[in-house]
């Protein structure tokens, strides 16, 4: 990570939290007031012992020493509670802030920056690298500074009682600073090293749990698989040579640097017995000399956080700055809703994927894009609802381009029904109501059952409160399918796109599915990606797709006239049929 990226993570934050300045000043202030309040005993005890040894006999003088000590750990509590509720106030609110910027950048950087990122790495730093900036914000900035303030104010006032032995109790302080370099040597570049060690970690994990049941189908435990348990080790290892490098610095920092009286005791009873230091002083100078200790051990520990959270922010703000899709505020006009594809060219990582598509789609048909698999039928459908930003030529709907109408207006104009339902972890009616959030209960009912699902959703434990899980994963996929399809019924959009799954072939749930789909597109334009060319022969239009290329277009009748390549598909797709039909019908007899 370099020092631009880590001088931008600051700025960021700094950014962030100046909508809280109040908050972190006033926090700031209270624990400078809290540190004060813990010097008051060691004054106390100072003055205490003094008097004891001047043979001082008031047991009002002592008690109210002891009552200024006792009000000081009062103070301290007090002001100490007062400044972290401060502090953590305005560091929660800055985290959420700083969630809900990535969330929303999510919806605007391109549908393929989120595809191509493992989604451990984003979680990774949504929920992880966040969370780990709450110590650095929360406690760094009133605990370090007050920390390291008031030892400052003690030893200014070492140097007013003696100089001599405000400099001797000092004298650990070089020592401690060259441990502290030895341990922060190419910190930045170790703990980035780190990041990216737990975020491939991260990653893994994420892969192998969404992999479990291929993983347990296959016999593999987690040992066996080895990207995930590699991914661990090389985290352990990173963490554990990287401790062994440093133990020693550390292990010395902080049995040297506390201790302050190796100088003071010695050369303070020298000075002592040479008549030079007077025996209040140099027993007031030993009990402060101690208070020291304790803020700078403090103030030692935060010192890493601070290291830390350059790299954690320069990492958040990478994510943050990823480029956008850049569409206009202002609502298009379109003329129509005719879509036009115009020398289309597209590639993904750099590997051209479409080359030179051109394609009309008018207004109110069905169109179906069929073509061997991997030959970017997806990609144009995914092009027209402005996914990704297309390289060359453009995509129109009403004779505007797409990059020239707002995403919510376009997304108010598309439903896109993926391959992949994925069904968020919420109720059934909840996951249909996401096409329309303002539709009612008896909407998304009224919808479902237009749609086929409300027999299916009735027969579960809880009806439409039924949970439907993680990417929907206790319903069948022909069921999150059709939960789909009221999704985007529900959505009443004028343009309908349809990646039609393959896996859901069994008749009773394809007739189910291809009523609701007829249902879901009246009177609208449908764009349908078909592998079961069966389901399209009545489309509008037919556009083959090969290797990136439109290969042939029309009717059904008017391809398998002309085109070799879609007769061939059609012939392998009756044939297909004929297959399960006949071991249907050698199952049947069986019985
Ligand atoms: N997000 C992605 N990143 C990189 N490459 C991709 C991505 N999505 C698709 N591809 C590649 O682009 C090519 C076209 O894929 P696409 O899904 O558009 O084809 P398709 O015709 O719809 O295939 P299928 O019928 O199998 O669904 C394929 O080679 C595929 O591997």
């Amino acid at each position: 990570m370099g020092e631009k990226q880590m001088q931008s993570g600051f700025s960021r934050l700094k950014e962030l939290a100046a909508g809280h300045r109040g908050s972190y000043i006033a926090s700031v202030v209270f624990a400078i007031l809290g540190v004060a309040g813990t010097m008051v005993p060691y004054i106390a005890v100072s003055h205490i012992i003094i008097k004891l040894i001047e043979g001082q006999r008031s047991f009002a003088f002592y008690l109210s020493w002891c009552a200024v000590a006792a009000l000081g750990y009062l103070a301290k509590s007090l002001f100490h509670s007062i400044s972290t509720t401060l502090s953590h106030k305005a560091t929660f609110a800055v985290i959420s802030e700083l969630r809900y910027r990535i969330a929303e950048k999510l919806t605007r950087v391109p549908m393929g920056y989120v595809l191509n990122t493992p989604s451990g790495k984003i979680k990774n730093s949504m929920v992880e690298k966040v969370d780990s900036i709450e110590p650095a914000l929360a406690h760094v900035l009133p605990e370090m500074t007050s920390n390291l303030l008031i030892p400052l104010c003690i030893v200014c006032y070492l140097f007013v009682l003696d100089w001599r032995m405000a400099l001797i109790s000092l004298i650990t302080l070089p020592i401690g600073a060259l441990c502290y370099m030895g341990m922060m040597k190419d910190y930045e570049t170790k703990f980035g090293k780190y990041v990216g060690v737990s975020k491939h970690m991260n990653a893994t994990a994420v892969e192998y749990i969404n992999g479990i049941e291929v993983i347990k189908a296959f016999g593999q435990s987690a040992s066996s698989y080895a990207k995930f348990s590699k991914a661990v080790r090389e985290n352990a290892e990173y963490g554990l040579s990287w401790m062994k490098e440093v133990q020693i610095y550390f292990a010395m920092g902080i049995g040297i640097w506390p201790s302050v009286l190796i100088g003071v005791l010695p050369l303070g009873c020298v000075f002592y017995m040479n008549g030079s230091l007077s025996a209040p002083v140099f027993i007031t100078v030993m009990i402060l000399a101690l208070g020291i200790v304790a803020p700078l051990l403090s103030a030692l520990y935060y010192t890493d956080d601070i290291a830390k959270i350059g790299t954690i922010m320069g990492d958040i703000g990478s994510l943050l700055d990823e480029k956008e899709l850049i569409r206009p505020r202002v609502p298009a006009k379109p003329q129509g809703l005719d879509i036009k594809l115009h020398n289309l060219s597209f590639s993904y990582d750099k590997i051209e994927i479409l080359h030179n598509v051109s394609l009309s789609i008018p207004a109110f048909s069905v169109t179906a894009l069929v073509g061997p698999s991997g030959g970017g039928k997806s990609t144009i459908a995914k092009l027209i609802a402005s996914f990704w930003d297309v390289d060359g030529g453009s995509v129109s709907i009403g004779g505007v381009d797409v990059k020239n109408i707002p995403s919510e207006q376009l997304n108010d104009m598309i439903a896109y029904v993926a391959q992949d339902t994925y069904l968020f972890d919420e109720t059934v009616l909840e996951n249909i109501r996401m096409g329309n959030p303002k539709a009612s209960d008896d909407a998304v009912k009224a919808v479902a059952q237009s749609a086929g699902c409300h027999d299916f959703i009735l027969s579960l434990e809880h009806g439409y409160d039924t949970v439907a899980g993680g990417a929907g994963g206790h319903l069948s996929g022909g069921e999150r399918q059709r939960i789909a399809i009221a999704r985007a019924m529900l959505k009443d959009a004028p343009i309908v796109i349809l990646d039609e799954a393959t896996a859901y072939t069994d008749p009773e749930n394809e007739s189910v599915i291809q009523s609701a789909i007829a249902k879901l597109v009246e009177g609208k334009t449908l764009i349908v990606i078909a592998h079961r060319l069966s389901t399209i022969t009545d489309s509008d239009q037919i556009i083959v797709i090969d290797r990136g290329r439109v290969a042939d277009w029309g009717r059904h009748e008017e391809l398998l006239a002309s085109s070799p390549l879609y007769r061939s598909m059609w012939q392998a797709h009756i044939s297909a049929k004929d297959n399960v039909k006949d071991n249907v019908y050698e199952e049947a007899a069986h019985v």
